[in-house]
């Protein structure tokens, strides 16, 4: 039997926004519940709040008894493990070819050998009519096909609870009738638990067992289908006929305020097949809600025991059509906002502790080596043209205005010293890390980011994978291999861009260019350059993987994460060079001191 999932009093805003509020609802197992609503009013954020991906303020959600908003993270990836989950937009891996984004769950948590996955993928695949389909990209394939080919992976685990957001989104009407029916059979196969988000009224009169609506931020009506598709709520009937007129308008904040049965005449329809009372709206051209219509049934002839469970509880009266009072709804919530000081603290604290979890996600199994050498080989193809660019010119410039400085007090013979140990303490890293920031870190950052806004980091929270493990890791180890090895090359060219100024063109000897330094330098001031690189090649990793994960939805969203990110990395960067160089130079006595 499916999971059972209750949810209670839960509560969600964003920012000064909210969503809705204290929505109370319980998916019976092994049934099939369809949510309902005009667009805007929060649909898809229950269902990410139901997986754990979004926080709500307030509420518990018991998925077969065990509390997803309090759990910790690593809990959160077990208990999502129960769920299939098709987004919107399918959330496919762009990768990744549809047969890999279908085996992938698979390969991630089971230990089946490759022919029984070919198997299992090619079953799927079979069921939503992708099959000879599986060899092409997310990108060649047509947002429907996105779509079947998102439900096949969410089915390929077999699980407990599948969550379905607008499955007719993209699709034709027959394809939307087929889909609709396939839901069907696979719950009648598989006695799943099953939330269907829609705005498809044939849809939603003819699949689920119950329904739900949310309207101007709360819950206004849950309950079996045979009370829910026959009530004379305004609201739920406008919405169910399609109908213009009525309380729900074209915007959430300009609808009607009232949900009042009371301010519609009813109308007997004795007449009509099967005698129900049905309700019209004294606006014009409203039309009445039909009688009850006819639920799909398997086409297998296979008995659902979702359906009789369904329909003991309905003969029994333990189910029950809840109707939200009119008078709270209308009632203003103080939304609780936090301020800017806090929002900022909040976020160097997010990103403190993901630094933590990457540091500790380095050291589990299984790594991601092919992915971080994938990285760090894009990382420095980027960086590296840049950075050598940068360094000759910072080389040159180093080693003329301390050639200049040391005539100017006599100290000529230290040129050498002062310049190399310059470039490779202060400049190399530096320059390096901007360069990685600036080329590698804004990639990376745009590419976690494009990730999130389609869904696809959700879609591997929602597989029991760690987005941190899998993509912030390889990347981070990336940015930090690619700063130590061109932060060797930045510091060689630099030194020989001195050695050059130096010499040639401020008439300096090469042995006392070279015998200064060994007199002034020693082998940690060379190391400190390395550990430096280290450092900074971590925070530009991290701060880029940070604004990735946290991308605002929309191209817009991209862009400002990418921006930000190169911003923070720079202000970053300087500061802990400052704090490095200053212990440096506190606990390691320079040499002769
Ligand atoms: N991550 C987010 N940050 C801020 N606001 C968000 C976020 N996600 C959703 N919203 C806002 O929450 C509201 C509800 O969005 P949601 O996508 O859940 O609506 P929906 O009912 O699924 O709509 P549709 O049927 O059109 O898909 C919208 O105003 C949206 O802008």
């Amino acid at each position: 039997m499916g999971g059972l999932v209750e949810v209670t009093g839960l509560t969600k805003s964003f920012g000064r926004q909210n969503i809705w509020h204290d929505v109370t609802l319980t998916l019976p197992p092994g049934e099939i519940t369809a949510l309902l609503g005009p667009s805007g009013t929060g649909k898809s954020v229950f269902l990410k709040a139901l997986i754990g991906l979004l926080e709500p303020e307030e509420g518990e959600i018991l998925i077969d008894g065990v509390d997803m908003v309090s759990s910790r993270e690593s809990q959160r990836l077990e208990l999502r493990k129960k769920f299939g989950v098709l987004f919107q937009d399918g959330a496919l891996f762009g990768s990744m070819n549809v047969y890999d984004n279908v085996a992938f769950p698979l390969r991630e948590h089971t230990k089946l050998p490759e022919a029984k996955v070919r198997d299992l993928v090619m079953e799927k695949l079979g069921l939503v009519g992708l099959a000879g389909q599986e060899h092409k990209l997310p990108g060649q394939i047509s947002g429907g096909m996105k779509k079947r080919a998102g439900l096949a992976r969410a089915l390929v685990t077999d699980p407990e609870i599948i969550l379905i957001d607008e499955p007719d989104s993209g699709l034709d009407p027959v394809r939307t009738s087929n889909l609709a029916q396939l839901l069907m059979e696979v719950n009648a196969a598989t006695d799943t638990t099953m939330l269907v988000v829609t705005h498809n009224i044939e849809l939603a009169r003819t699949l689920p067992d119950n329904l739900g609506m949310l309207y101007r931020r709360e819950l206004v009506m849950f309950g079996p289908r045979e009370e829910f598709l026959l009530t004379d709520h305004p609201v739920v009937s406008q919405f169910m006929s399609g109908d213009p007129d009525g309380p729900i308008g074209m915007s959430e904040e300009t609808d009607h305020s009232t949900t009042d049965v009371d301010a519609y005449d009813e109308f007997d329809l004795a007449g009509q097949p099967g005698g129900a009372t049905a309700l019209l709206s004294r606006h014009a051209g409203a039309r009445p809600i039909e009688v009850l219509p006819r639920q799909l049934s398997p086409r297998t002839g296979m008995p659902r025991a979702g359906g009789d469970r369904h329909r003991e509880r309905v003969a029994s009266g333990a189910a029950r059509l809840y109707v939200a009072d009119d008078e709270e709804s209308d009632r203003e919530r103080p939304v609780p906002t936090r301020g800017l000081a806090t929002r900022a603290l909040t976020g160097v604290g997010d990103l403190f502790a993901l630094a933590l979890d990457t540091i500790r996600e380095t050291f589990k199994r299984p790594f991601a080596a092919r992915e971080t050498l994938e990285q760090f080989w894009f990382v420095v193809s980027v960086s590296w043209i840049p950075a050598m660019l940068v360094a000759i010119p910072f080389g040159a410039v180093i080693a003329l205005q301390l050639g200049t400085l040391t005539v100017q007090i006599g100290a000529q013979s230290f040129t050498g010293a002062a310049s190399v140990l310059a470039v490779v303490q202060q400049a190399a890293p530096i320059v390096t890390t901007l360069v990685i920031a600036g080329a590698g870190g804004a990639a990376i950052c745009a590419e976690i980011g494009t990730r999130r806004i389609r869904d696809e980091i959700d879609a591997m929270r929602v597989m029991g994978i760690s987005p941190v493990q899998r993509l912030v890791v390889p990347r981070v180890i990336a940015c930090v291999l690619a700063a130590v090895l061109l932060n060797g090359l930045v510091s060689v060219v630099g030194v020989l861009g001195g050695y050059f100024f130096n010499v040639v063109v401020q008439g300096g000897t090469p042995g006392a260019y070279l015998s200064s330094f060994t007199a002034l330098a020693q082998i940690s001031d060379l190391w400190v350059g390395e550990i430096k690189a280290v450092i900074f090649g971590f925070v530009a990793g991290v701060v880029a993987c940070y604004r990735g994960l946290n991308t605002a939805p929309g191209p817009k969203g991209v862009g400002d994460a990418v921006n930000q990110s190169v911003v923070i990395t720079f202000l970053l960067l300087f500061f802990v060079n400052f704090v490095i160089t200053t212990l440096y130079l506190q606990l390691v006595p320079g040499k002769g001191a």
